[in-house]
Parts: C-alpha cells; structure tokens; sequence
C-alpha cells in the first residue's frame, strides 16, 4: 500500500503565478498535493513579464554599453560615438526573454501536473475561490489549503497619470522606439534607482526626482554614498527633498511640477513611487483576513493568515518585496500546509542586489538594524581601489564591508558595492546562513587576483588575537 493511499493527497489553491505562487506550486506538487494555480494575467507574474526580467535584461544591456565606452581605458581604441542604443531591439530583446521565462515556468508547471486556470480569483469561503475565466465562466475551486500570492502594483499619482507615451509607470516603459532624449525619474528608491542608472549608461540625459535628503533610503547609507558619487560622475541630475506634485505633458514632452517650487522638463518621465499591494478585490475581508494599514496581508513567520487555512506570499505581505522572499515563503506556506519540516522565514538571512552601476549586494543584518542597539557587531570595510583585480579592470569605486557579532565573530551581515556584487555576495551569504566565523572566510582559499580577495581581507582584519 503506498503512502498516498493512508494519507489523504492534500488539495491547496494558489492565487497568482508570480515566484510566490509558482514556486509553492512547484514544491507542493512535487510533494504529492492536487495543486490548482490561479492567475488573471500571465504566469511567472509581474515579476518575470514585467518587472524583474525585464529591468534587469534592460540593464545588461545598459551595463555593456558602460563596458564598451570605458574600453579605451584599458588601451582599446574605436570610435565611441557609434555606439548607440537602440530601443527598438532592446525592448524586443528583453520582451522576447520575459515571455520565454514565462512559458518555461508554464511548462514546468504542467509537467509537474499543476492545474493552471488563466482568470481572476476571489474568496467565497474560506477553501473555496471563485474564478471568472478569461472567457467569462465562473467556476468554483475548494481545496484543504489556499494560498493568497496576488502581488502588488505601481502605485499612481491623481496629478500624473501614466500614458504610456511619455509618462509611464514600470510595466509600460518597454514600449519605446527610441532611446529618451531626457528622462525623468520620480522616485529615488530601489526601482527609481536602478532606472536612472539604466537609461543614463544607454545614453539619455537623466534627472532624478528624490523626495529625500540622500538616495535609497533605509539601504547601506556607504553604498548610497557611492551611488550618489557615480550618478555626479556620470552626470545624472539628482533634485533631492522635493516632490514631483504634477506630471503633464508639453508640445514635446512633459513637465514635472515640484514641491519645493519650480519645475524640470523633460523628454519622457518614468514613476517610481512605490507599489501597492493586490488585495482589496479578492473578497478577504468577507472571510475575515487581516490586513494592515497600507492593505497587506498580515502573515506570521510560517506565511499563516489571520483564518486558518490560508497562507499568503510575496509582495501582497509586505515582508521585503523580492521576488527571493516571494518564492520562499510561498515553499514555506507548502511546507506548512503538508506538515513538512519548516525553518521559519528570517529576515536576517535574506540577501538583495540593487542594480546600479555600482551594483550593490547586501545580506543580513544591516546599519539600519545595527542603528536600533539590538544588534551589537564589528565591522570593517575596505575599498575595492586597493584590490589589484579592481585596478586591472579599471574599476576604482565600491568596498567589501562586513559586520560581525561582537563577541563571537561570527559573520552576520555584509555589504558589497562592485561589478558584479549580486554574485559575490554569495559567499557572505552562505557566511550568514552557516553562521561561519570571519576566521572561516579569512581561511578560506581565494584567487589572486580576485575581487573576493578583497571579501576575505576584510574577514581577516576582523580576526581577534586570543589573550594568552
Ligand atoms: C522594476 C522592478 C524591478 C524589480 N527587480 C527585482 C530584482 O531584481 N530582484 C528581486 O528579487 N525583486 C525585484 N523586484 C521585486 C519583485 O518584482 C517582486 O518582489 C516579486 O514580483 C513578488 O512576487 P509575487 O509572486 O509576490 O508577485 P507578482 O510577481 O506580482 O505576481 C503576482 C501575480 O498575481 C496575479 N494576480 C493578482 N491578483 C489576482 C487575482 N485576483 N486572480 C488571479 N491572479 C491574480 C497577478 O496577475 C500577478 O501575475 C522588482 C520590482 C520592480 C517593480
Ligand atoms: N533589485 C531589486 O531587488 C529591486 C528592484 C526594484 C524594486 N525592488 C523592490 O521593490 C520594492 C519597492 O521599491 P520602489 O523603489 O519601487 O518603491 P519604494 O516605495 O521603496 O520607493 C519609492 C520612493 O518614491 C518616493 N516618492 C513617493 N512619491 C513621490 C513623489 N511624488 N515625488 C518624488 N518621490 C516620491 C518615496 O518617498 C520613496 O522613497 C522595494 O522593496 C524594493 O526592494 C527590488
């Protein structure tokens, strides 16, 4: 007699096919559960078809122009005015990779016998969802578990609304034929960030709108610091603690109104300022889900709503809006709901990546936190202009920074700003999630020359001599 057949196969419902729907589902089918996934608009969610794939594929593309114009710093010789963006083959690009990434998850997902339903889903009972398909049946789905994965969207201003011809949100600026003359940004935060960085390396002229005194707030005040420095390198305009008030359109372009007084016109304007999540049509308060201020789902550490039964995931939470953060606590709500071993969701553990030029990778315990007095740490921090593999690429900016808890050494957090940092911060997170001692970092083998020599020479100057 197998297993399935003393244990009853559990059923869950999954709203949204983001990274936090996909993935549960993915896991939870593996595992043996009936698994039906719900999504309105297409799978992989806002993340693979509008929002990460695309930004980040905008981006390469942004970087290797970067590249290729500090060239002749390293003694190659061409003519630097030919290399042009064009829009045209760089959005197809970056669409083409999205819809691609999309119908990979789709397949996976059928593959692994997930019942895909393409329509918008909402409450009637607590196990049971109402879905209105794309052709307009209604259909009924109960299930032993429902998981709430619905996303967030860009939040919109009354005074600037997005048109999709000069003023756009995030999803809708993959749509130009030509690279804009001059963008304005609306946002100083992560998205807002990385935007401005994009289109100034594709060769737009770049001014950014910061309601701020500094960019990135509650990032690496450091990291925000080289940021700032590279964006007045690089010529991008940075207007700080003002507010866009109004965005409207000119005879050419559009006008951005301030708060603090005047305007900045511009050729096209891109809104980032912020997201909301996608929680108020789905019925939640009927079945009595509790929701915070702002409209996310409150959920515990194990991604348990206020109603038994239902788990949420992802951006609709609030919880650190990335797509990792997303797919994990979607694995740790399918977990949960079959009774596997779970680790709870840390926040000291989650690893991010900003993607500026500098790119900036951060993993758990930050100065934000440090700044509470909970946390008591060392910490040390070397500039990347001292390591020789940074001198032979020409890259003089950014810093290895790692934070370790004062006492016992271990390593609980680090920052670093580099080429390429979404990948070097592996091995600080890995220190992170291990517990590792910054001896372990300081012993461990690294190549020469190589931007992790800079990783373990921080950890060794982080050794403490034991007294004899
Ligand atoms: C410009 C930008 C760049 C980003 N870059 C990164 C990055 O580089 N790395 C990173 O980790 N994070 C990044 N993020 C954050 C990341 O996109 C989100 O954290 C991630 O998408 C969250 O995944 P999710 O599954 O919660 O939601 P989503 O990806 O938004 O998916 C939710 C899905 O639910 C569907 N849905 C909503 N309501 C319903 C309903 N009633 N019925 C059926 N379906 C419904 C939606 O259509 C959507 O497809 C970026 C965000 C932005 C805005
Ligand atoms: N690389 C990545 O992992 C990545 C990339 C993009 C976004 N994200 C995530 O998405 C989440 C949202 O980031 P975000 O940057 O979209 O939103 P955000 O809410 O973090 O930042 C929006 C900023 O816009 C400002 N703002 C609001 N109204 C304004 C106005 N009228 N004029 C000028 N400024 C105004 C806000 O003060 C805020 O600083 C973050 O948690 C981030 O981590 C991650």
């Amino acid at each position: 007699m197998s297993t399935f057949e003393i244990v009853p196969r559990p059923s869950i419902t999954i709203i949204g096919g983001g990274p936090g729907g996909y993935e549960a589902a993915l896991v939870a089918s593996k595992f043996g559960a009936e698994v039906t996934l719900i999504e309105r608009n297409g799978i992989g969610g806002s993340a693979v078809l509008t929002d990460v794939v695309p930004s980040k594929t905008l981006i390469a593309s942004a970087d290797s122009r970067r590249r290729v114009l500090r060239a002749p710093s390293l003694g190659l010789q061409f003519d630097a005015a030919s290399v042009r963006s064009n829009m045209e083959l760089i959005d197809r690009r970056l669409l083409r990779l999205a819809a691609e990434q999309s119908e990979d998850i789709r397949r996976g997902l059928q593959n692994n016998g997930v019942r895909i339903m393409m329509g918008e889903a909402k409450f009637v009972e607590q196990n049971v969802v109402e879905v209105t398909t794309m052709e307009g049946d209604v259909e009924q789905v109960t299930s032993d578990a429902v998981l709430i994965a619905t996303g967030a969207s860009p939040r919109e201003l009354d005074t600037a609304q997005p048109d999709g011809e000069r003023i756009f949100n995030w999803k809708q600026v993959y749509a130009m034929d030509e690279l804009p003359e001059h963008m304005v940004v609306v946002g100083s935060g992560v998205t807002g960030a990385e935007f401005a960085s994009a289109y100034q390396l594709l060769g737009s002229n770049v001014t950014l709108v910061s309601s701020r005194e500094t960019l990135l707030p509650g990032e690496d005040p450091d990291a925000a610091k080289v940021l700032e420095d590279a964006f007045s390198e690089n010529g991008v305009n940075v207007i700080s603690r003002t507010r866009a008030e109004a965005v409207t359109r000119t005879k050419d372009g559009v006008r951005v109104d301030l708060t603090a007084g005047g305007y900045v016109e511009g050729s096209h304007c891109l809104l980032a300022v912020g997201g909301i999540p996608n929680t108020s049509q789905l019925g939640l308060e009927d079945i009595g889900v509790d929701l915070t201020a702002s409209g996310h789902i409150k959920i515990d550490a194990v991604s348990r709503t206020s109603v038994p039964g239902v788990y949420a995931a992802g951006d609709c939470t609030g919880r650190l809006a990335l797509a990792s953060v997303a797919a994990q606590q979607g694995r740790i709500a399918v977990n949960h709901i079959l009774g596997d071993v779970v680790k709870p969701f840390s926040r000291n553990q989650v690893a991010s990546n900003i993607f500026t030029s500098p790119e900036i990778a951060t993993v758990g315990i930050t100065d934000e936190m440090i700044a509470t007095g909970d946390y008591q740490v060392d910490e040390y921090m070397i500039s990347m202009s001292t390591n020789p593999r940074a001198k032979m690429m020409n890259v003089d900016e950014g810093f290895v920074k790692i934070f370790a808890r004062r006492g016992s050494g271990h390593v609980v957090g680090g920052v670093i700003v580099a080429p390429g940092a979404s990948d070097l911060i592996y091995a600080l997170s890995l220190a992170v999630s291990q517990k590792l001692h910054v001896d372990d970092l300081a012993d461990t083998f690294t190549i020469y020359p190589s931007l992790t020599g800079t990783v373990a020479e921080v950890a060794r100057q982080l050794h403490r001599r034991e007294e004899f």
